[in-house]
């Protein structure tokens, strides 16, 4: 297994991401751009310490990210603040491709979806290791999680690929110990709060893209 340290250099916390994706969310349920962000840098420095086999999948992930984070800085970056106004913006400008592909390939809209329905699977997935015994198997786990959600969006070689990926997950102590979080109980219980506000900020997500039929962006 490669080396736990990710590119910023210090190792893979659990709590880190939940802490991002706690505090994405405000009062009035408005869900930070910067910080869902943050949330899945944190993810995919944990994959990365899963081995190469991963990669292909990571660095889609990535390359998701820095679209996003390209908006983010960019000059009209005061519209990225919150996924609410980056879709009033992107949408009242005609800046997402709504029924087929044209001239904005990589809208934020567009390519967040990519990241929320990947968070259907993590909720699941986490789910499924929450409850899971110690002999449970990971790669069972991942590939129920992503056939119950992602997978109904990938082409059959993409689905093929991550069957293979999933194949090589290290088992569940294995994962809990990259997880940096302490004792066996300990995971268990953050995962315990790790799901719900992951499904808060997915449900949010998904109500919104869903008033703004949103949900089949090409
Ligand atoms: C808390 C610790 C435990 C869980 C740690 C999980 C770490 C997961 C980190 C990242 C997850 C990967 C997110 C992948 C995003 C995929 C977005 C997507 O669907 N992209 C496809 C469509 O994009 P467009 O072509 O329309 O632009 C793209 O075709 C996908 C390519 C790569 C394959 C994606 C396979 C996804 C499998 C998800 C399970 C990851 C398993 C990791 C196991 C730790």
């Amino acid at each position: 297994m490669a080396d736990s340290t990710g590119p910023e250099n210090h190792k893979f916390s659990l709590q880190e991401v939940l802490d991002s994706f706690r505090v994405c969310l405000s009062e009035d349920e408005h869900v930070s751009l910067e910080r869902y962000v943050a949330g899945w840098r944190g993810l995919v420095k944990f994959m990365n310490s899963l081995g190469n086999v991963f990669t292909f999948i990571s660095k889609d992930a990535v390359s998701k990210i820095q679209i996003l984070v390209n908006f983010l800085n960019g000059e009209n970056g005061s519209h990225y603040v919150t996924i609410q106004s980056m879709v009033k913006y992107e949408l009242e400008n005609g800046l997402v491709d709504v029924s087929k592909r044209g001239t904005h390939p990589e809208s934020g809209c567009r390519t967040l979806l990519r990241l929320h329905r990947a968070l259907r699977w993590l909720e699941l997935f986490l789910e499924r290791l929450r409850i899971s015994k110690e002999d449970g198997k990971t790669s069972v786990m991942c590939a129920d999680a992503y056939n119950e959600s992602l997978s109904q969006h990938h082409p059959w070689v993409i689905r093929k690929a991550a069957g293979m990926a999933f194949c090589v997950l290290p088992g569940r102590p294995t994962f809990f110990e990259v997880m940096n979080v302490g004792s066996t109980e300990k995971v268990v219980e953050m995962l315990g709060e790790a799901v719900p506000m992951i499904s808060k900020v997915y449900k949010i997500t998904e109500d919104l893209y869903a008033q703004n039929n949103l949900l089949e962006l090409p």
